[in-house]
């Protein structure tokens, strides 16, 4: 089990300048070891907490061109459409940095536009078989799952990651790369997501929460007093949850450490 760290900041910002930090250490670790550095994705909050990476020196410094993105989850609609992750991800941080447009892998956009969302979650799969093969993306050791080098994940106020909530079998898909929800809690209902076996083949997972509404989940997940989905995550070299005061705010012991 790899170790548990947590960072607590004061403020958002401060989390922001924290994350950007270690997004652009693995970035340089990764670009240096093998000239890719393969990047996944959530929705929500988390695109707000990159602008720290549009900034100098991290704009001027990170080896964009050798990032290539990935969706840890995404909703089945088309990519232009207010709810698609791919949308949130694009106007807030991959129109402003020069990924490539090639390297950049969302949703199948003929499928999500549909809505079909069994076919879109096999479709991903494909695709990420695709660059397996190709050697972009790592495998796990002899499971034959992807190992992504940093994957960037939020959660939700009832402890969900990903498309992975409470109380639905998405989280028990064991052989699958990627699944698929039609009863999302959280809206939009219909949803692919990596399985929690992808999840956690990652190297380096950051779990970035923030403010006081979620600070019960996160007292779920890290003390385990609740099966929550995001007290599943793991990794295969470290997970650091990034935190606010507030979201640590019912933490045994929790101290400030910025
Ligand atoms: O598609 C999604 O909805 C996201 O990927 C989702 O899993 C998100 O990470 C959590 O819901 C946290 O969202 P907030 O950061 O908005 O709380």
């Amino acid at each position: 089990m790899a170790p548990l760290k947590k960072i607590i900041c004061k403020t958002k910002d401060e989390l922001a300048v924290e994350l950007a930090k270690y997004t652009a250490n693995l970035s340089s670790k990764f670009c240096k070891e093998r000239g890719i550095f393969t990047v996944v994705l959530s929705g929500g909050d988390l695109i707000s907490w990159l602008w720290k990476l549009l900034e100098p020196p991290y704009i001027d410094s990170i080896e964009w061109s050798k990032w290539h993105i990935f969706w840890v989850d995404e909703r089945v609609c088309g990519w232009d459409d207010a709810d698609s992750n791919y949308k949130l991800a694009y106007d807030g941080f991959l129109s402003k940095v020069p990924i490539l447009a090639e390297n950049i892998y969302a949703i199948d956009k003929g499928l999500g536009a549909e809505g079909n969302a069994e076919l879109a979650a096999e479709r991903y799969e494909e695709c990420l078989k695709q660059k397996v093969n190709e050697n972009i993306i790592r495998t796990y050791k002899s499971s034959g799952f992807p190992q992504f080098d940093l994957q960037l994940l939020g959660m939700g106020p009832d402890g969900h990651m990903a498309s992975l909530f409470p109380g639905h079998d998405q989280i028990n898909v064991k052989v699958k790369w990627v699944t698929f929800i039609t009863d999302s809690p959280k809206p939009p209902p219909k949803r692919i997501t990596f399985t929690l076996p992808v999840i956690n083949c990652a190297s380096y997972n950051v779990m970035a929460v923030c403010d006081k509404e979620q600070a019960d989940a996160v007292e779920a997940a890290l003390s385990h007093t609740k099966d929550v989905p995001a007290g599943r995550l793991t990794a295969d070299v470290e997970v650091v949850w990034f935190l606010d005061q507030a979201a640590a705010s019912k933490l045994k012991g929790w101290c400030s450490i910025l």
